[in-house]
């Protein structure tokens, strides 16, 4: 058994107090992360830069003490990689060429897209060999986006909220659709297994646009890639845990965790907690769930809202989170408090 409080808690164990990270915990609201990330000029440089991005993974570690780091890329650097263009506008965010036809996608590189990723696993590598060395009972988590939410921005070459193009492309053109799923979940499941190689001790997949499909769409192309890239992930690593985000599932939570084969589900900010841990079979972790702008706020609002989070979560294993990422607003202090509160529960 490990003496890392998360992968316990991945191997199925309530531990008291629960371990905690943060979504985005490298990010914006850090002054030394501002200062890495000028130096680096832009957003992708720093990701594929293993020194930089070793030393941002490891900020919020050394800063606050979170149990676990994530490993700091972007989902979008499989896009990238598969030979996407991409950039990321300021304050506006990712832009690529979308893709709408069977030339596009054609045009994409699936099988040598881990190797053109080789900054991200070197940026794993060193950022495990900075964790056993210097915070022996950190985990580094690894991540991919999920198939369908990265081909959200695949298909519409740009962030939004509803991703009417490539819900339009998914009833309309099928087949199409059906083939740019299918060789993301290829090259996720290489970029995974390649970070799992590299060092990374568990894996997040994120599904942050989940909730927009119907429910007969979000059993087939979210539920059913996350089943096959976690059972892929398994066969190669039999005792690597995984971590799954279908976001604003809803009353779908439970059937995503029961069937995607994962150690945990991370609870998005609307998730009843108390109703997921009643509705999610026990021996799978919930990982949430604390609304982003309640850590903005600070004061009684984020210490109630994290209580009744702890007490929902009280003799059942879970890792304590946000309910989606940090935001550039949040103060340092706030985040300092949350931990504290977390600590003496
Ligand atoms: C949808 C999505 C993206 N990226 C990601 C998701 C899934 C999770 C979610 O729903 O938030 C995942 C992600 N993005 C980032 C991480 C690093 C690890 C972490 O600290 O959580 C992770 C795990 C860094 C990042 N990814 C991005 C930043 C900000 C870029 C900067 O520092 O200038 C960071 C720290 C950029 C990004 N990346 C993405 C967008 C839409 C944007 C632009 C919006 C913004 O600017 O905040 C795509």
């Amino acid at each position: 058994m490990s003496d890392k409080s998360l992968l316990r808690v991945l191997a199925g164990e309530a531990v008291s107090p629960p371990p905690v990270w943060l979504m985005r915990q490298a990010g914006r609201h850090l002054p030394e992360y501002r200062e890495v990330r000028a130096r680096a000029g832009s957003f992708m440089a720093l990701c594929l830069d293993p020194e930089a991005a070793s030393e941002v993974t490891v900020q919020p570690v050394r800063r606050y003490g979170m149990d676990a780091a994530i490993l700091f890329s972007d989902i979008l650097v499989v896009p990238w990689a598969m030979g996407q263009e991409l950039r990321f506008v300021e304050g506006e965010g990712p832009r690529l060429p979308p893709i709408t036809d069977r030339a596009g996608l054609d045009a994409l590189d699936v099988a040598g897209a881990t190797a053109k990723a080789a900054p991200v696993m070197e940026t794993v590598r060193r950022t495990r060999a900075i964790l056993e060395r210097d915070h022996p009972g950190v985990t580094l988590i690894g991540f991919a986006g999920a198939p369908w939410t990265v081909g959200c921005y695949m298909i519409e070459g740009r962030g939004g909220r509803e991703f009417h193009l490539a819900r339009r492309m998914m009833h309309a053109e099928p087949e199409l659709f059906a083939d740019i799923l299918t060789r993301l979940e290829e090259a996720t499941i290489a970029y995974l297994l390649a970070q799992a190689e590299a060092g990374a001790e568990a894996l997040m997949l994120f599904d942050s646009w989940a909730g927009q499909l119907p429910p007969s769409a979000f059993r087939r192309w979210v539920i059913g890639p996350a089943r096959r890239i976690r059972a892929a992930v398994r066969e190669a690593y039999p005792d690597l845990p995984m971590i799954g985000f279908p976001r604003l599932a809803g009353a779908l939570l439970p059937e995503y965790a029961r069937e995607a084969g994962m150690q945990a589900v991370a609870m998005d900010t609307g998730m009843e907690p108390a109703w997921a841990a009643a509705n999610v079979p026990e021996n799978i972790a919930l990982q949430g769930n604390l609304d982003p702008e309640a850590l903005i706020a600070g004061g009684t609002a984020m210490e109630v809202e994290a209580r009744l989070i702890l007490q929902a979560m009280r003799g059942r294993p879970h890792i304590f989170n946000l309910g989606h990422g940090v935001e550039q607003p949040t103060p340092i202090p706030h985040v300092e408090r949350l931990l504290e509160i977390i600590r003496a529960a």
